[in-house]
Formats: structure tokens, C-alpha cells, sequence
């Protein structure tokens, strides 16, 4: 497989140090102690650029960085040979902590709000949006946003994005996701509770994951890739709505793998696949990463593995 000719970004405005402690048994008010910890250089964004850097695609991580967390992360991703171009701020990135319970796959996630970003900081992120987007070029624009960052954001970026012909793919919930996507990213990548919220209402059948789809393509999202757990993922466009479905493996932790999915989306879309294909691809760097201790990426040869093991169908 070659090389993406087109250049990655990925964009993550509230990255942090993501810290797993492993705990034998998940109980309130005693002490814990914790038999394994680890940090993954985390943010949605991020743990998009370290998925591709395992399947072997380079990205280059932008964002906000500041004090010793900002650096450590820093100094991580640039380990890992991830190129970075980061606004260094004021504040200090956050870190955000997972207390998981050995082989049961139960957790408590706590996420910090993050540092607040001044309206200079964020002119700062724009301009290199602006001098860094190509035609053709495609841009993670994933996480939560941090205080000081209006909700209008990722609406902005994108239509920033979109002049320049780059193609933005968004990941995030809410207010800021409803705002973005009516700026018409060329890809939209909700989970079903994030999907809910903005519909108003729960998805129970493949109909309501149709009308899913359907609700994005109008707001002119060119691709809808609406993730759904242990049952795959449903990726439509215009022409045609498939879906994946992942064979059963054994979980480890579930944090992060929305990421992975889209990591290997965004692999199989610069190597020019197939819907179906692309859905696949994207559906086995997902479980893969699911397979993983903490917010960990699965090897290139797992995520291959696991590739032949998918099933797809037509929905429409
Ligand atoms: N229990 C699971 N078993 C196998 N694969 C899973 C499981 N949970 C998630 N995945 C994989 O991770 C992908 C993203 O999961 P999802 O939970 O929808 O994302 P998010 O992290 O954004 O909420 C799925 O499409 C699937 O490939
Ligand atoms: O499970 P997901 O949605 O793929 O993302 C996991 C990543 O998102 C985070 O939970 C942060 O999320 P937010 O940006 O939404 O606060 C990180 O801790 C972790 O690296």
C-alpha cells in the first residue's frame, strides 16, 4: 500500500495527556490502587495522528499546547515521528483520567474542561489553518472545545477549509457539531448518542439510522459515517448507505476508538477505496484499537487482520 498523495492534518483544539490507572475492582469511597498505568498522548485529533501513524500514513498535529502537560505532549507525539505545528498558549493543557477495572471492560472517565484559550491564541490556529490548506488536503477537526472557543468554531475552520478546496471531517458533539455541520464538512463522524441528541431523538432501528445519514447529507456533508459500537458502522454518501459490522473480539477499553475508526476511514479514502471498503477499513482500525489497553492504536497487521473478518452490506 502506498503512501496518502494528498496531505493529513488534524486539528485538536482541548488535547490532553490521557492517564489510564487499572484497578482489580471498580468501588467507591476506599483507596484504589491502581496494578498498571499508562499515558497516551491523547485528544481526538491526536489519537487520530497516532492511528495513522500505525497504519504508516503521516499527519501533522496542530493545536493548542501550553505548560509542562502541553509539552510532555509535545515531546510524546514528536516520538512517536508525528510532525506537529502547535499554538503554544497561556494555560495548561489538561489531563484527562480513565480509572478502568481489570478484564471487564467497566470504567470511570473524568475529562477536565481545559485551559481557556484567548481570542488571540485562536487567530493564531486560523492563520495556519489558512497559509497550511491545499486543495484536496484533508483535515481532522475532532474533541471538545475548550473555554474561550465559541461554539461558531469548527463552523468557521471549515468554511475556511472549504474555500481552499481542503476537506474537513468532523468529530465532536453538540452545539459545536450542529454548528459545524451546517458549514458542510466533507465528513461527519457522529456516534449514535451524539447522533440522538442533535435529531432529538434516539436511534432504535436501521430507519432511524437512514434518516441519520439522510439529515447530514442535506445540511451538504459529502460523507456520513455514523459509528455504532460493537455493531460497526453505518457510511453513506449521496449514492449509496453501507454497513460494517466487526466479528466479536475481546475488549479492552472502548476510549479512543471512535478515533481509530476515523483514522482508518481517512486511510482507505487517500488510497481511493470503495465506499464499502472504506467502511471496512475504517470499522477494523476501530476494533483494533478497541483490543488495546488505555487509549491505544492497533499495529497495522492487526488492523489487517481484523480487515478480512468485517462484513458489509447494503442498506441503500
Ligand atoms: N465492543 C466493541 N467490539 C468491537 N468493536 C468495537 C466495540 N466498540 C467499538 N468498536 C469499534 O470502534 C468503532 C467506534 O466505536 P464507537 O463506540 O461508535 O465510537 P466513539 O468512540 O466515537 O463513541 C466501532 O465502529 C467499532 O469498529
Ligand atoms: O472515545 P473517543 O470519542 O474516540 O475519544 C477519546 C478521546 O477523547 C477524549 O475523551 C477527550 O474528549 P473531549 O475532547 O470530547 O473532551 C480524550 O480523553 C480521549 O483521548
Amino acid at each position: 500500500m502506498t503512501e496518502p498523495l494528498l496531505p493529513v492534518f488534524t486539528v485538536t483544539l482541548n488535547p490532553g495527556l490521557d492517564r489510564t490507572l487499572v484497578v482489580p475492582r471498580l468501588q467507591e469511597n476506599v483507596v484504589l490502587r491502581a496494578v498498571e498505568s499508562r499515558l497516551d498522548w491523547g485528544g481526538k485529533g491526536f489519537n487520530v495522528s497516532r492511528a495513522l501513524q500505525a497504519l504508516g500514513v503521516p499527519s501533522t498535529a496542530l493545536g493548542f499546547v501550553g505548560g509542562a502537560t502541553g509539552q510532555l505532549l509535545e515531546r510524546g507525539l514528536s516520538g512517536l515521528g508525528i510532525a506537529t505545528d502547535f499554538v503554544h498558549i497561556q494555560g495548561e493543557t489538561r489531563t484527562n483520567t480513565v480509572i478502568a477495572e481489570a478484564h471487564s471492560g467497566r470504567y470511570i472517565k473524568v475529562n477536565e474542561a481545559g485551559p481557556t484559550v484567548t481570542p488571540a491564541e485562536l487567530a493564531g490556529l486560523r492563520a495556519r489553518l489558512m497559509d497550511l490548506a491545499t486543495p484536496g488536503s484533508y483535515w481532522v477537526l475532532a474533541g471538545s472545545l475548550p473555554p474561550g472557543v465559541p461554539s461558531t468554531c469548527y463552523g468557521e475552520l471549515i468554511a475556511v477549509l472549504r474555500e481552499r478546496g481542503a476537506r474537513p471531517m468532523l468529530d465532536t458533539s453538540g452545539e459545536a457539531l450542529r454548528l459545524g455541520c451546517a458549514a458542510g464538512p466533507f465528513l461527519v463522524k457522529p456516534n449514535q448518542e451524539e447522533a440522538a441528541e442533535l435529531l432529538g431523538r434516539p436511534l432504535r432501528t436501521q430507519a432511524d439510522r437512514l434518516d441519520t445519514v439522510a439529515f447530514f447529507l442535506e445540511q451538504g456533508v459529502e460523507l456520513v459515517a455514523l459509528s455504532l459500537g460493537a455493531e460497526g458502522l453505518v457510511l453513506g454518501s449521496r449514492s449509496e448507505v453501507v454497513q460494517a459490522v466487526p466479528p466479536a473480539v475481546t475488549v479492552q477499553t472502548v476510549v479512543g476508538v471512535g478515533d481509530a475508526l476515523l483514522a482508518g476511514i481517512l486511510w482507505a479514502l487517500v488510497r481511493g477505496a470503495t465506499l464499502a471498503d472504506v467502511a471496512r477499513w475504517g470499522v477494523a482500525a476501530g476494533t483494533a484499537a478497541a483490543q488495546e489497553p488505555g487509549v491505544g492504536v492497533g499495529s497495522r497487521a492487526s488492523v489487517e487482520a481484523l480487515y478480512g473478518q468485517v462484513r458489509v452490506f447494503t442498506l441503500r
